[in-house]
């Protein structure tokens, strides 16, 4: 429930003037009704103070209305919208490790099942403020008509209430269940976007994903979507009884409670009458309150940084000057994966490292041996279990891990391609330079640019990671990072990237390093790490593979 009180913090204003327009509204309501109730009981049909002040007051009331359902729209609108951005924030600053850990799945069906849903509960708040100021006022109305009715119709209601609560506890079950179905929904709809060729040449997977995969999610979240359909339904028209049951009850028992005259009556039933569309209103949009109780569990739920340890203030961009720096060390580093706590499982380092500006690291081994888990350790977007990372002198913690990283570029094995370019200083880049490149990388007969942004990144796979190289020319960072980019380059091209690009890149000064198989080019290299289950070892001159066989072992 922090969440929500770190929402509605940040709309106090907004909270209070629409509130105030809110209870005006309401009263004018009340007030018409009185005058209404008046002029009937007593046989005159005159309405008190004349029908310039009734016209007068319903104009206002119409006005006032108008005001306060739309400053309360404002205000749930504004709520969504923060939702959606804190919400996102919050996934980008949690620890990579973590998020990877919870599967793409599960944040897919937050940002969209769960924050569906928590809007639409907080799209019910103007709803349920502005139908409860009016039953306030209407229950005010009634106990000053009479108070035992007052009495008999609050307990009817809280009666009533009650049993649409009993509804509610066994349709947040349903709601649970349906929730828990949608993550498996949201797997599989990873599985057809992101398996779709595996799904299309193989008709007997495709049929398996549907009939075995899908089709029994679907039908799940089918049944229990009915379900609890069908309990909103009911409790709806619970209401309808419940009111129904007042009205009855107070015009029969009449003839038995003395003092109860015709006014009385007549304003009870209008009044009631008044009040049985925001009393419909306010049960009706439970259900949404518990839809939205349960993605808010979900919220709380998911591993993400919690509420409390996320400042806004952590996501500004680094003040530091990145472009000078003089060593980062790396010294008995160790990582293991959360949650992998058994003695097989797979452990990096301890590895102890010191990098300068203009130097080119190789670092190769066979699979799985931990060379994209170093690659995402040494750009700091995993923290290290063991040992300190170390640049310039400063211990890399929590505090300035931002800073950190923002020395780094990178094209990591399964990169992905925005389609603007940035400059190094967080502006898109000069198209000049973007063209100059595009030339240079062999892309220019293939991709425009304007304003920074390309024209296409729909390319081949060795065309994209090319253009993932520019990406990472404009944004100019002092240390390069490359996980395997030459492996789905033509001959021709890899031969560039090995012997231009790279020396031209140490020649500006960078820190460059490279993750690869490609033995060729291994005596290119200033220093060659060769990982082994996940330990690096640094090989001398003589050392150096020279088959294809021991890069790959
Ligand atoms: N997200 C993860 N969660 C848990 N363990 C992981 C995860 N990613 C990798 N591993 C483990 O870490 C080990 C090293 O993986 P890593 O991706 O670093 O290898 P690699 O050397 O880059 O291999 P390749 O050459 O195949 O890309 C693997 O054996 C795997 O068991």
């Amino acid at each position: 429930m922090s969440l929500i009180r770190a929402l509605y913090q940040r709309s106090k204003v907004l909270m209070i003037v629409a509130l105030l327009a809110n209870v005006l509204s309401a009263t004018l309501g009340v007030v018409l009704i009185a005058m209404i109730n008046q002029s009937v009981a007593s046989g005159d049909f005159h309405f008190t103070g004349g029908i310039p002040l009734f016209v007068a007051l319903a104009l206002a009331l119409f006005v006032s209305g108008i005001v306060s359902q739309d400053l309360l729209n404002r205000l749930g609108a504004h709520i969504v919208r923060e939702l959606r951005l804190m919400m996102v924030r919050r996934v980008l600053a949690t620890p990579l490790a973590r998020i990877e850990r919870m599967g793409g799945h599960r944040i897919y069906t937050l940002l969209t099942n769960d924050i569906g849903n928590l809007s639409w509960a907080f799209g019910m708040v103007p709803v349920i403020a502005m139908n409860a100021m009016i039953v306030l006022m209407g229950f005010f109305y009634l106990g000053y008509l009479s108070p035992i009715y007052l009495a008999a119709t609050v307990t009817l209601i809280v009666v009533g209430v009650g049993g649409t609560q009993l509804l509610l506890r066994r349709m947040r079950g349903l709601f649970e269940e349906n929730r828990r179905r949608f993550d498996e929904l949201y797997r599989h709809f990873g599985a057809v976007v992101h398996g779709g060729k595996e799904l299309r040449i193989n008709a007997l997977r495709e049929r398996h994903f549907l009939d075995r995969m899908l089709g029994p999610t679907a039908d799940q979240l089918f049944h229990t979507g009915l379900r609890s359909d069908l309990f909103g339904i009911v409790s709806n028209n619970w209401n309808n009884l419940m009111l129904f049951g007042i009205l009855g009850t107070v015009i029969f028992s009449s003839q038995w409670i003395s003092g109860i005259g015709l006014d009385v009556l007549v304003g009870y039933v209008l009044t009631l009458i008044y009040l049985r569309g925001p009393i419909s209103s306010l049960v009706g949009a439970l259900p949404a309150y518990t839809r939205g109780q349960v993605a808010m569990k979900q919220f709380e739920d998911l591993d993400l940084i919690r509420l409390e340890d996320w400042r806004e203030g952590d996501q500004a961009p680094p003040q530091a000057d990145e472009s000078s720096w003089s060593t980062l060390s790396l010294r008995d580093v160790t990582y293991r994966y959360p949650g992998n706590d058994d003695e097989f499982a797979f452990r990096l380092g301890p590895l102890s490292l010191d990098l300068e500006p203009g130097e080119l690291v190789f670092f190769i081994g066979g699979n799985g041996s931990g060379k994209s888990t170093f690659a995402k350790l040494v750009t700091g977007l995993y923290q290290p279990t063991g040992g300190e990372i170390r640049l310039d002198g400063n211990p890399i913690v929590e505090e300035n891990r931002k800073w950190y990283r923002n020395h780094f570029t990178a094209v990591f094995s399964d990169f992905y391609l925005f389609s603007q370019v940035l400059a190094s200083s967080g502006s898109h880049g000069e198209d000049d330079q973007v063209v100059a490149y595009l030339k240079r990388l062999c892309l220019d007969h293939k991709v425009e640019v304007q304003d920074g942004a390309l024209s296409t990144t729909e390319l081949s796979t060795g065309q994209r990671k090319r253009l993932a190289f520019l990406m990472a020319y404009m944004e100019d960072r002092p240390i390069f990072l490359f996980d395997e980019w030459a492996a789905d380059q033509d001959p021709i091209f890899r031969e560039i990237f090995y012997t231009e690009l790279l020396p031209e890149l140490r020649r500006r000064g960078k820190a460059v390093l490279v993750i690869t198989h490609d033995d060729r080019y291994f005596h290119l290299a200033d220093r060659l790490f060769k990982f082994e289950n996940g330990r690096p070892t640094q090989l001398a001159m003589g050392d150096r593979p020279e088959t294809t066989e021991m890069a790959a072992g």
